[in-house]
């Protein structure tokens, strides 16, 4: 699903007008009509509602959803900022009137807010997508006193939180802090973003009939990763497939103390599809390895403590991708022996962890990475490798940079991971849970990602079916376990239902 801009949902709006063609004002009865039909579904209409509307066409919409609330029996009034208001905005203060007289009341000042009645609901329709400049003022004071009243009374922003900016940083900014935001047609970036985690709440995508060839036609450089996009990348396995049809994928992972990362991300190579998986681990490493995952081979190091001959008698006839870094360590004779590997193995690979971590103190190794790898780094891996950014938007921008200036593909971890691919594109991937964030759940997705290369899938789509798998693996053990109590291993068990079921 495409993340378009503000600019670009204002354009999708302009379009659907000329060519559905639409009134302006028709389009706005039915983004309300959209937000009411979904308040009827969530509230009954004993909760009283009361609407905080801007001038613009946020507010417009605000003014729609008071009539069609009334008109459904609900008791429903507007406060409304004075001054010069949009051409639909003042359409719907006329309807509303006409229809429904004496609801609407004017906000001056924070001391004209409503007293909220016992079971009242706050819909925040102030601004949305139009919103140009950070809130000052007594309405950052509407705005704090809509987020004091939320512990008593749930708040439904219409459109956006308002005082979020869609494709810019609201740090250090007034921004209502909703339970639940209804957003139009599609997400907007901001809503992507650690940072603005407090603002939206729960958010509903609702649809509002925008031009279905803007839609497609319309190139986006953000995306959110949806079944769809799986299924066109998902490869169903050849019936006339045998092992060599799947790929041989090397893990070089692991060191004295954690060979548990070696095993996490072989297993979880072997789950998610690769034809042949061999682990590259130092010497103590031998027996967990053959004992823990049979169906692996296992090559050791001449070192027993920590590998640093993995370069040796690596190439790629014999392997078909490597995933390299969970447990590996930081040791020098490591980082020579990457760098090493770097100069003479060509195909796209995973470097995840330790592998990243030498590579943060040895930069120009950044440049010797096979065009096409994969990195997954998690934003403190992320911060030692690119440096540290003022904000999420500015780490967005980093992050699309060095993936297109490197040819390589950048995951970085988090609710949405994000995926930075070298032709700018980004996808933020929506599966997943807190209760992934838990030790050895990056080293599952190293096995998972290395297995995907091996089967022949495209970096790209390795990555983002990869990640995808993951998550959604997180997901179903989460549901059965709980977050708190699932391990890295539980999400390896659950990868066969999520091929079953996430695809
Ligand atoms: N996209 C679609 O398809 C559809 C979109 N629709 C809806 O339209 C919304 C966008 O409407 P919009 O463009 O009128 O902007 P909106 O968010 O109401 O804000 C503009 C107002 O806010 C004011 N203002 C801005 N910043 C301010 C500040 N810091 N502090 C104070 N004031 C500030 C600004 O005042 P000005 O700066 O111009 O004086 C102006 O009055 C969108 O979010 C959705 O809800 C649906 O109706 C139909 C389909
Ligand atoms: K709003």
């Amino acid at each position: 699903m495409k993340i378009f801009s503000a600019a670009q949902i204002r354009e999708a709006d302009a379009y659907t007008i000329q060519h559905e063609p639409i009134s302006s004002v028709d389009l706005m009865e039915r983004a309300a009509a959209a937000c009411t039909g979904w308040i009827e579904d969530h509230f009954p209409p004993a909760h009283p509602v009361y609407i905080i509307c801007g001038k613009g066409n946020n507010g417009g919409d605000g003014l729609a959803i008071v009539r069609q609330l009334l008109e459904k029996g609900y008791e429903a009034n507007a406060w409304l900022l004075t001054g010069n208001a949009s051409a639909d905005n003042l359409a719907n203060q006329a309807r509303l009137e006409q229809r429904f007289p004496g609801h609407i009341h004017p906000l001056n000042d924070v001391q004209e807010f409503p007293a909220i009645a016992a079971d009242g609901i706050i819909i925040d329709a102030l601004f949305g997508t139009g919103l140009n400049k950070p809130v000052e003022g007594w309405l950052a004071g509407v705005i704090h006193r809509i987020n004091d009243l939320r512990t008593r009374h749930t708040v439904i922003a219409i459109d956006m939180p308002s005082g979020l900016q869609a494709d810019s940083s609201s740090l250090h900014t007034p921004v209502v802090q909703a339970h639940y935001t209804l957003s139009f047609e599609t997400y907007k970036l901001a809503f992507m973003l650690p940072e603005n985690a407090v603002f939206g709440g729960e958010i509903h995508v609702l649809p509002i009939g925008l031009h279905p060839d803007f839609l497609t036609q319309t190139p986006a450089r953000f995306h959110l990763t949806d079944q769809e996009t799986i299924r066109t990348i998902y490869q169903p396995r050849n019936p006339f497939g045998h092992k060599g049809t799947y790929g041989h994928a090397l893990l070089i992972a692991g060191s004295y103390g954690k060979i548990g990362a070696a095993l996490l991300a072989t297993r979880a190579c072997l789950r998610a599809g690769a034809g042949l998986v061999s682990a590259h681990v130092p010497g103590c490493g031998y027996e967990i390895m053959q004992l823990g995952e049979p169906a692996a081979m296992c090559v050791t190091d001449a070192d027993m403590q920590h590998s640093t001959h993995f370069h040796l008698d690596i190439n790629e006839a014999k392997y078909n991708s490597i995933g390299i870094g969970p447990g590996l360590g930081t040791h020098q004779q490591t980082a020579l022996a990457l760098e090493k590997l770097l100069d003479n193995y060509p195909l796209p690979m995973v470097l995840d962890a330790d592998a990243l971590n030498i590579i943060s103190v040895y930069p120009y190794l950044l440049y010797k990475i096979p065009k096409g790898s994969l990195l997954t780094p998690h934003p403190k891996e992320f911060e030692r490798l690119f440096g540290a950014t003022a904000n999420q938007f500015e780490r967005l921008d980093l992050l699309s940079r060095k993936s297109v200036e490197t040819g390589l593909y950048i995951l970085l971890k988090g609710r949405y991971s994000t995926i930075a691919c070298p032709d700018g594109s980004l996808y933020f991937n929506p599966t997943g849970n807190a209760g992934m964030a838990t030790g050895g759940s990056g080293d599952v997705l190293t096995g998972i990602l290395t297995a995907m290369l091996a089967q022949g899938y495209t970096p790209k789509a390795a990555i983002i079916l990869g990640v995808w798998l993951h998550g959604y693996a997180g997901d179903l053990a989460a549901a059965r376990l709980s977050q708190e109590a699932m391990t890295a291993g539980d999400i390896i068990h659950h990868l066969g239902d999520a091929f079953l079921q996430g695809i």
